[in-house]
C-alpha cells in the first residue's frame, strides 16, 4: 500500500494461541488435542497505520477468542489440518477487511496410554515428536496447505559413513564407513489442494497422512530391521526420505527436509605414556553444538513450491 511517497506492507495476528479439545463419547470412550495457534491476517487496515482510526482492525483480543469458539463449534474430532481451514475460512469469510489468512498449528504429542496392551479410555502420555501445518486461504477459497512433523528424534548406531568429501589444508575429519547417524528431522510438505472446496472430505483424512509420512521416513531412514540401509551422507538420506513421500503420496506436491547431523564424537583418552580409553566403535561424547546443517527441498518439476 502506497501512502505519501512511502510503502507499507503489513499484516497482524495472534501468536501462540493454546487450546485444548476433549471429545466424549457416551459410552466414556475420550479423545484429546492440545494445539498451539498463531495467526496472522493479510487485510485492509491501513487507516490504523496512516490516520490513527482502527475502524478496520480485526483486533488480536478477537482472534484470540475465535480459536475457544471454533474448537467449541468441533463436536466431532478434527484433525490440525482441519481445524486450521476452518478457522482461516473463518476470517476470510466473516470480515469484508481480510483478504488472507495464515494459521500456523503444533499440536502437542498427547497419546493415549495402554495398559497391559488395553488402551486407556481417557489416560495420556506426551510422546516426542510434534505435528505441524500451515494453511494459507485467500478471500477466493485458493488454498495452500503444507503438513509436516517437527522434533523427530532418530538414531542409527551404523550403516552409516561419510567419505570421499573435499581435503584440502583445512581438513582433518578422516573419512569413515562406520560411524552413529543421528538427527532431529523437522520436515514439511506441501498438499496440492489449491482450493477449499476440492479438500478429500475423509474425517481425519490429515491424520492418517501425517501417521503415514511419518512412518515412510522412519522406514527409509532406518532400512528393514535386520539389515538396515547403508548412509553414505546425510545429504543421500535425506534426499532417499524425501523421494520416498514424493513417491508414496501423489497429492504431495514438494517436501522441505532439515536434518541436523548431530555428532557423536569418538573418545580417545591418553597420557604422554598412557593409552586410557582407544576408540574401538564403543565409546562416543554425544554433542549437539555445533552440528551440521543439512536442508534441502525436493518437488515435483513442475510443482509451485
Ligand atoms: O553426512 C555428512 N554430510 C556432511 O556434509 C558432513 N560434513 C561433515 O563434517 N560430516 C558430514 N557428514
Amino acid at each position: 500500500m502506497k501512502y505519501s511517497g512511502l510503502n507499507l506492507e503489513q499484516r497482524h495476528g495472534k501468536a501462540r494461541v493454546r487450546v485444548a479439545r476433549v471429545w466424549r463419547s457416551k459410552q466414556g470412550h475420550h479423545s484429546m488435542v492440545e494445539w498451539n495457534v498463531s495467526i496472522s491476517l493479510l487485510s485492509d487496515c491501513i487507516n490504523g497505520y496512516f490516520h490513527d482510526d482502527n475502524s478496520d482492525i480485526v483486533a488480536t483480543d478477537t482472534m484470540k477468542n475465535t480459536v475457544y469458539v471454533k474448537a467449541k463449534e468441533c463436536s466431532d474430532q478434527v484433525s490440525v489440518e482441519d481445524f486450521a481451514i476452518q478457522l482461516a475460512k473463518h476470517f476470510v469469510s466473516y470480515y469484508r477487511q481480510v483478504t488472507s489468512a495464515i494459521v500456523n498449528i503444533v499440536e502437542k504429542p498427547w497419546e493415549r496410554v495402554h495398559m497391559d496392551g488395553q488402551p486407556h479410555e481417557h489416560g495420556f502420555k506426551l510422546g516426542s515428536e510434534r505435528h505441524t501445518t500451515e494453511v494459507i486461504v485467500q478471500k477466493s477459497g485458493a488454498l495452500q496447505m503444507t503438513s509436516g512433523v517437527e522434533g523427530l528424534a532418530v538414531l542409527k548406531t551404523t550403516k552409516s559413513g561419510f567419505e570421499g568429501f573435499i581435503r584440502d589444508k583445512y581438513t582433518v575429519l578422516p573419512e569413515t564407513r562406520e560411524r552413529i547417524l543421528a538427527t532431529e528431522v523437522t520436515g514439511s510438505w506441501r498438499y496440492s489442494y489449491e482450493s477449499i472446496f476440492s479438500l478429500p472430505q475423509k474425517p481425519l483424512y490429515f491424520n492418517e497422512r501425517y501417521l503415514d509420512a511419518k512412518k515412510v521416513l522412519m522406514d527409509t531412514f532406518f532400512g528393514c530391521p535386520k539389515e538396515g540401509v547403508y548412509s553414505p551422507s546425510v545429504q543421500s538420506t535425506l534426499y532417499h526420505m524425501a523421494k520416498a513421500v514424493l513417491s508414496r503420496f501423489h497429492d504431495v506436491s514438494s517436501i522441505k527436509l532439515k536434518m541436523p547431523n548431530i555428532h557423536f564424537l569418538p573418545v580417545n583418552i591418553s597420557t604422554k605414556d598412557n593409552i586410557i580409553v582407544k576408540f574401538d566403535d564403543d565409546v562416543y561424547l554425544p554433542t549437539d553444538e555445533p552440528h551440521g546443517s543439512i536442508e534441502a527441498t525436493l518437488s515435483r518439476v513442475g510443482s509451485k513450491l
